[in-house]
């Protein structure tokens, strides 16, 4: 067709109306596939969602300045959506109370279909405790608390490794004395990683060890990449070029596997019905009874549970004592009052046990108030709505991922007077007995509630109260100016900081 052939076959269309025509079909379709919400949040793309925002959400290290911004704009409950999946943030002590702990029920699953999940799951070799569902979830959850209960919390044994560990961290303390300290967080971290290591294997190493430097490393590695609500999980070109990938978690994960499974092949060989040591002995068995449910004990979830144990007992715990420490020595009239009330309550010639933590009030209250705080957790993980449901009010679909403010409950003001003073007194009555527990949920709440709750408080309240009878810790330099702004990975932790221990 020559050109003015082709001209003539377009006389009388008018040229015009149809680009309008194609620019409105065009824009209904974009309209009618962009993700839609009744919760009030940033426009959503096909497709892609707010990817960029999910990104910046996961890489940003101020988490807590992006959902306060977020926050400022839409509302206490706010939505984005990282491609089609809808990601909703609760906040406010009524709210986050009502999704986890009243209606936990609609909202217990994890998010299994998240491609940044299904990926962690597949180079652990299976689901374990973290990111199962159902009756797998139920059953793996059931024997990690029943293990804690026969080997860890409340067990001489496991609190005389915690003291044992202890003593180990006074004499790291001790070679520095007095010296500026700028890597306490390292140590803490060995520290929470040897007492989860004696639950688990039975036997703790010497902190100079290589093999448990690699342990802990490869669990940084793990905590140091952007959680699981990942963009490039999603799609995975982003990783050529985005910070947001997964690599680090992956190499971590796979360092992990290998480790345990070693000691699990181990453990097979010399396994004695008759002489059940640890954790691992205890799933051995459970492994024979359950031999008709494949699907809850087998290999490769004894190996993703006890991952999951590994990784998240050890970054948490380490993560809320490098808090504490920080707080003692930006309130020294705080820590001396706790100094005191154990130097009265178990005297100087003696560690501080476990048996000794209902005379110390105030010590348990300072260490709350640290939690309250520190918000090591502050979003919890993401839980997922099981049915078509409300919240608030608001429409949420089966499938919506729900984020859970913890630290929006913690520094609720409907809650707490003056929420962000560092004030123990908070949580005690005028007979120095404990008060508001209920609002303090640093460990979540509801059907998920961590399941090391127990085994962490009671490390949590040996370290601090033992180091504090044991030490005297302050600035470096009474000028220095302490930010108490966290720095957000997968945990929060606190932003660099140096101190000094003198023994008392
Ligand atoms: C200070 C220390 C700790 C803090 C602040 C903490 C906090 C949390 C939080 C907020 C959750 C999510 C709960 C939810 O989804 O609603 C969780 C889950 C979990 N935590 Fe902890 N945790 C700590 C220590 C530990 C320890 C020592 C263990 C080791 C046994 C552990 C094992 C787990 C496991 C296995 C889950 C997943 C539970 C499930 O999905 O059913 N945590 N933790």
């Amino acid at each position: 067709m020559d050109v003015a052939h082709a001209y003539s076959y377009f006389e009388g269309i008018d040229l015009t109306a149809i680009f309008i025509f194609v620019i409105i079909f065009l824009a209904t379709v974009l309209w009618m596939t962009c993700p839609k919400s009744d919760i009030p949040g940033p426009r959503a793309w096909p497709i892609f969602g707010n990817i960029l925002l999910v990104t910046q959400f996961n890489s940003t290290q101020k988490r807590v300045k992006f959902v306060e911004d977020m926050t400022r704009k839409y509302g206490p409950m706010f939505r984005m959506f990282l491609g089609p999946y809808q990601i909703v943030f609760v906040q406010g002590h009524k709210n986050v109370l009502d999704v986890l702990s009243k209606r936990g029920r609609e909202f217990m699953d994890r998010p299994t279909f998240i491609p940044g999940i299904k990926l962690g799951e597949k180079v652990k070799g299976s689901s374990g405790i973290v990111f199962a569902n159902g009756d797998a979830w139920k059953g793996r959850r059931r024997f990690a608390l029943q293990a804690m209960r026969e080997f860890g919390v409340g067990k001489s044994s496991l609190e005389e490794h915690i003291l044992e560990e202890i003593e180990e961290v006074a004499d790291d303390l001790e070679k520095v004395k007095g010296e500026e300290i700028t890597n306490l967080t390292k140590v803490m971290t060995t520290a929470s990683c040897n007492n989860i290591h004696s639950f688990i294997f039975g036997y703790r190493y010497k902190h100079d060890n290589e093999s448990l430097q690699q342990l802990i490393k490869a669990i940084e590695d793990i905590f140091s990449g952007p959680g699981t609500l990942s963009a490039s999980g999603l799609f995975p070109l982003l990783n050529l070029f985005m910070i947001d990938d997964l690599k680090s978690r992956k190499e971590g994960l796979s360092k992990l596997k290998k480790y345990i499974e070693k000691h699990i092949s181990e453990h097979r060989e010399l396994f004695d019905p008759d002489n059940i040591r640890d954790l691992i002995d205890m799933y051995l068995v459970a492994e024979k009874e359950e031999s008709e449910q494949k699907s809850v004990m087998n290999p490769a979830a004894l190996l993703a549970s006890i991952i999951d144990m590994l990784a998240a007992g050890t970054d948490t715990t380490a993560t809320t004592l490098d808090w504490s420490f920080k707080w003692m020595i930006q309130y020294p009239d705080v820590q001396k009052r706790c100094q005191e009330e154990i130097t009265k309550e178990v005297g100087p010639g003696r560690m501080v046990r476990l048996s000794d933590r209902r005379h110390l009030s105030y010590t348990e209250a300072t260490l709350m108030e640290i939690q309250r705080l520190s918000n090591t957790s502050i979003l919890s993980l993401p839980h997922v709505a099981v049915c078509d449901t409300t919240i608030n009010g608001f429409k949420i679909p089966k499938n919506t991922i729900i984020m859970s403010s913890l630290i929006s409950v913690h520094l609720d003001e409907t809650i707490w007077k003056s929420p962000k003073e560092f004030n123990p007194g908070r949580f005690l009555n005028e007979s120095n007995d404990i008060i508001n527990k209920e609002y303090l949920i640093p460990f979540s709440i509801g059907p998920r509630i961590c399941p090391g709750e127990s085994l962490a408080r009671s490390e949590l309240f040996l370290i601090f109260s033992n180091l504090l009878h044991r030490f005297e810790f302050s600035k470096v330099d009474p000028d220095d100016i302490l930010s108490f702004e966290g720095v957000s990975t997968v945990t929060t932790s606190p932003s660099p900081y140096r101190l000094k221990a003198e023994p008392r």
